[in-house]
């Protein structure tokens, strides 16, 4: 984690605001917005979506990125994870290794809460010795 703090454009803020407005967690009342920056400038947004059969349930993070894969976009700079708790929401094990998937190691995450404060991570601190696709290559 760095100290240093990440200007965000409104648009992506808002973004991630509007999708942790339509999280759907009944179950844990706990909201979450994922915004995504793609490299060619685009903003994809996910919320959690929780499910009677609790373990069904999806986070934020990764509604977000799918939600781009289908639209086509598969490469990205930088993701918001947006909650209104005093304690920063880092991404769970499950969204960093998919947020490993699509991102360069040094791109940066950045938990942001509704106080306007962060805490930003590159991806490769979040998950270090990630397995990539680069391993599959000697099959
Ligand atoms: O980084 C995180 C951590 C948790 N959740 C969701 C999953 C579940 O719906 C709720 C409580 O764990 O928060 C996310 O969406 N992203």
């Amino acid at each position: 984690m760095t100290d240093s703090k990440i200007t965000l454009s409104q648009e992506l803020v808002d973004a991630a605001k509007d999708a942790y407005n339509k999280a759907y967690a009944p179950y844990s009342h706990f909201h979450v917005g994922a915004a995504a920056l793609t490299t060619k400038g685009t903003i994809v947004k996910g919320c959690n979506v929780e499910n009677a059969s609790y373990g069904l349930t999806v986070c934020a993070e990764r509604n977000c990125i799918s939600n781009a894969v289908i639209n086509g976009e598969t490469q990205f700079s930088l993701i918001v994870i947006y909650t209104e708790q005093e304690q920063l929401t880092p991404p769970c094990g499950a969204c960093r290794q998919v947020i490993s998937e699509f991102f360069k190691g040094d791109a940066p995450v950045v938990a942001l809460n509704h106080k306007n404060q962060q805490k930003v991570w590159t991806v490769s601190e979040l998950l270090p010795d990630a397995f990539t696709p680069q391993q599959l290559l000697d099959a």
